[in-house]
């Protein structure tokens, strides 16, 4: 640790000490002059994540101490790194002028930065929210809450563990926070998989964070933001403000409400229905999810309300189609869809910028952005009322054009000013006389410098003379040694160098003073006109955010007009039946990755809640069950999320909840594939079913011996056909005896995935066609995958037999009974003529033969076979 061994602390290793030890799992990056340095652990560690060299100095004390540091400019670089990494991170800075104090400088921590609490642009993605959640762990009910604390977003709720960890799923934030105590209950899992991080038992109280909540908001109770009732919601919420607390974040004026996540608006999706569908993730790296097919956004503030609107399909029929409707609105007009995203593309990220305008850390370019993304709402809200749509003009009227804060911003700021407040050039001229007076004070100041310098050069003959300015003693003349006896008695000599002298005059230092006063002067007249404009734009923040939430919703249906023109998509028309009816229903992701000039074959699907209430789908390996199966459900969710869909038309019944379940063995890269959570996860979804639930169930046994798997996989369907809700179900299976079922029951359907015999080939078409299939040619996809002969060929063997007896005995004596060789001894032991072939297939050894050689001896054989 940091300067405890024996000896005595230097005074600035004390004051390290004592703030380090006020935050605890953070690096300090603690300024000294220009310099953030970390010192013993801290500095091992950023040595090695920002790749920066590793001293070690005395620290005063008997022991040498770790030291790593880099210039205070490169924190913007060198921060992301490091909380990207997962790290904690304080930022120590210093609080006064160390010119203007003797001794040790007062420093502080001045936020405390972690993968879930930033402003730092570097830090955050652009096209995604960096939700902060906090977990109130319970036995029966979980509060969840989630806070972006770069766009002022705060939600919470409350609901069964399964509920929370979905949310966590789809919300996927940087940083989880929860109670110490409850560290036993909290889903290992979550520490695997998130950052996080433990607070005190006190603050998950529920007065406690009450308070805090309603301080905060300035209410007298939580009523008006409808979380009320949400007692542990309340508590997640809450604690999330004390964790602001405690890593320095003190301006939160941005975040002005608290909303309720509203579960019932929203069709359930458990979360391993998000992993499933890869809707937001790959499942294996290098895939694409889904939404990097629908995401054609041109704002941040639209990319990331996508990423939520696609976790999120809605339920109500009202939002549903009114999202179609303007889509397809904007679909119709090109001029109108043309010219929104054009307007669009020159927003910036309003959501952020309008929040770092409420916490006063905008800086003068980041306000140029605020103008011109102010400047572009105007066009779009003409554009919007000249379409003559109503469903539209709703849309520019809950737009503000701001234009009293634009002429402001437009009028004062500089075109192109510099990054910092301070740095001059801020403020245009005209519009505050002093200031302009100041500079031409300087500048003019400037310009006489130059004229003394003229003036004196000539009158006293120094050719070379030189005014310069350095920090000891300002504005100088230089005369070099070789002039120095005609230097005239009134100038005062102030250095002496080897090659020259320098001197001041009274002059140069009457307009030094003025010079320098006035830029001083100037610079502070401009950083406070440029924090009034700030505090005026902060009076817009409501505008500006809610300008902020139509503009991304703008982007989102503009998008989806964008994608539908160019994937060749459809209006879903969304009934108030439970029935799918989908006609040439794509995959949206699979037909864009196929490789040059192979079409993607579209299939119908049909569900209701009579007779086709269950689909039971077989076919081989590899023929398509599982993007049936997903594109359908697909197509459901683009649907509901207001979409246009990949088929040639769709009627969609409103669905509430989506369940899938992949057998075992699919999930094995996650490491959590045992047969055990395959059956809890189905047994959730059975105990959780509604009348309006789609079920995916994609080879659900598959992970246990095939006769298990069969009458589980039988039961399974039984249970869904017989209950009383009219539970819609695509079912893939390898089980063929499954077909059977179809026959007993009204509801079940039998469809094959159908491949085309070529000889010995099989031709995957691809095509969804009714009725049961005859097997599984498993042992051809072994075969196309490069399998040895040898084992393609035993396989076939074994198989021939047990297709014969079906299963009737023992399945391992049986496998073990059939003997070796049996497929060429039958066909060769009827006719004794061919002992000659056979001698010559004897010989033959196919793990080494290529599939010429191999060509060449069928010719030979076909040859014998003529010869007799
Ligand atoms: N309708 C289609 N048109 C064109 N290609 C398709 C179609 N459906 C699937 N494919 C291609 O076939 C591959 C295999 O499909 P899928 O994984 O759905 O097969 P499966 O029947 O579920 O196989 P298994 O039983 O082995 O899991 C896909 O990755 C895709 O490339």
């Amino acid at each position: 640790m940091a300067g405890k061994s024996a000896g005595k602390e230097t005074p600035l290793m004390k004051q390290y000490n004592q703030i380090k030890a006020k935050y605890p799992g953070a690096m300090l990056l603690f300024r000294v002059g220009d310099f953030y340095e970390t010192f013993g652990e801290d500095a091992v560690t950023a040595a090695k994540v920002l790749d920066i060299v590793l001293t070690k100095r005395s620290n005063g004390a008997a022991a040498k101490i770790e030291l790593a540091g880099f210039p205070h400019h490169a924190l913007d670089s060198y921060l992301p790194k490091l909380v990207r990494s997962g790290h904690r991170v304080a930022i120590c800075d210093q609080l006064e002028d160390p010119k203007s104090v003797k001794g040790i400088v007062k420093r502080g921590v001045t936020e405390l930065v972690t993968p879930g609490l930033s402003f730092n642009d570097n830090v955050l993605d652009r096209s995604k929210n960096n939700f902060l959640a906090s977990i109130h762990v319970n036995k029966d009910s979980w509060g969840v809450a989630f806070l972006d604390l770069s766009t002022g977003e705060f939600l919470t709720t409350q609901g069964n563990k399964q509920y929370a960890e979905k949310l966590i799923q789809g919300f996927a934030p940087a940083e989880i926070i929860y109670n110490k105590a409850q560290r036993k209950n909290f889903d290992q899992g979550f520490s695997e998989r998130y950052n996080t991080y433990t607070l005190e038992d006190w603050v998950y109280q529920y007065d406690f964070t009450y308070e805090k909540l309603t301080n905060h908001f300035k209410t007298n109770s939580l009523k008006g933001f409808g979380v009320e009732e949400m007692e542990h919601g309340i508590v997640a919420a809450g604690s999330i403000l004390q964790y602001l607390e405690d890593t320095e974040h003190k301006d939160l004026a941005h975040i002005s409400a608290i909303s309720r996540i509203e579960e019932e608006k929203y069709v359930w999706l458990d979360r391993f229905t998000i992993r499933n569908l890869e809707l937001i993730a790959p499942q294996q790296p290098g895939g694409v999810p889904l939404i990097d097919i629908l995401d054609k956004t041109v704002s941040p503030m639209g990319a990331r309300l996508l990423k939520k609107w696609l976790v999120l399909p809605l339920k109500d029929e009202y939002l549903i189609k009114q999202r179609l409707n303007r889509v397809e609105l904007l679909v119709k007009d090109e001029k109108l869809r043309e010219g929104v995203i054009s307007h669009l593309k020159n927003i910036n990220d309003l959501e952020r910028l309008i929040s770092k305008v409420a916490v006063a850390r905008i800086n003068p370019r980041e306000m140029v952005q605020l103008r011109k993304s102010i400047e572009n709402t105007q066009p779009i809200i003409s554009l919007l009322e000249a379409s003559g749509e109503t469903e539209l003009q709703k849309i520019a009227e809950r737009l503000s054009p701001c234009e009293t804060l634009l002429e402001k911003i437009t009028t004062e700021l500089a075109d192109d000013p510099p990054l910092n407040s301070t740095q001059g050039n801020v403020i245009k001229e005209g519009v505050d006389e002093r200031l302009d007076e100041l500079r031409k004070i300087a500048f003019s100041g400037k310009d006489y410098l130059a004229q003394i310098q003229q003036r004196e050069m000539e009158r006293t003959g120094i050719p070379s003379l030189k005014i310069a300015y350095n920090k000891v003693f300002g504005y100088y003349l230089e005369v070099t040694n070789t002039h120095k006896d005609k230097v005239p008695p009134e100038w005062i000599r102030k250095q002496t160098l080897v090659n020259s002298e320098r001197y001041i005059t009274e002059e140069l230092k009457e307009y030094e003073d003025k010079i320098l006063n006035a830029e001083d002067e100037l610079h502070v007249i401009e950083h406070n006109l440029y924090n009034e404009l700030i505090r005026t734009a902060a009076e817009y923040v409501a505008q500006i955010q809610e300008n902020a939430r139509v503009l991304a919703m703008l982007d989102c249906l503009a998008s989806y007009a964008y994608l539908a023109l160019k994937e060749k998509y459809v209006k879903p028309e969304i009934m108030d039946h439970r029935n799918i009816d989908i006609k040439e229903g794509r995959h949206p992701v699979i037909e864009k990755q196929l490789p040059i000039g192979e079409e993607y074959v579209p299939n119908d699907v049909y569900l209701d809640d009579s007779d086709n209430k269950i689909l039971i789908i077989t076919g081989p390996n590899m023929a398509g069950k599982s993007a049936l199966l997903r594109q359908t459900a697909l197509i459901v969710i683009m649907s509901q999320i207001g979409c246009f869909v990949p088929a040639k038309t769709a009627e969609i019944g409103i669905v509430d909840k989506i369940f899938t379940r992949v057998g075992a063995s699919d999930n094995l890269s996650q490491g959590e594939s045992t047969f055990m959570v395959e059956m809890t996860e189905t047994a959730s979804i059975l105990n959780n079913l509604s009348d309006r639930s789609l079920v995916l169930m994609d080879e659900i046994g598959r992970g246990t011996s095939t006769y298990d798997g069969i009458s589980i996989a039988w039961s399974i369907v039984e249970y869904l056909h017989n209950n009383d809700l009219p539970v819609k179900t695509l079912f893939a299976t390898h089980y063929h005896e499954l077909n059977q079922l179809a026959d007993d029951f009204g509801g079940i359907k039998n469809f094959n995935v159908s491949v085309k015999e070529v000889g010995n080939k099989i031709i995957f078409m691809r095509k969804l066609k009714e009725g049961g299939s005859e097997h599984s040619f498993g042992i051809h996809v072994a075969q196309l995958a490069g399998m040895p002969n040898q084992v393609v060929l035993r396989a076939h063997e074994i198989l021939q037999h047990l297709e014969k007896d079906k299963l009737s005995k023992n399945e391992k004596e049986k496998i073990a009974s059939v003997p070796k060789n049996n497929f060429q001894l039958s066909m060769f032991e009827a006719d004794p003529a061919f002992e000659e072939v056979k001698g010559l297939i004897d010989g033959l050894d196919i793990n080494t033969i290529s599939p010429v050689e191999a060509l060449l001896k069928l010719n030979e054989i076909k040859m014998m076979m003529k010869k007799d």
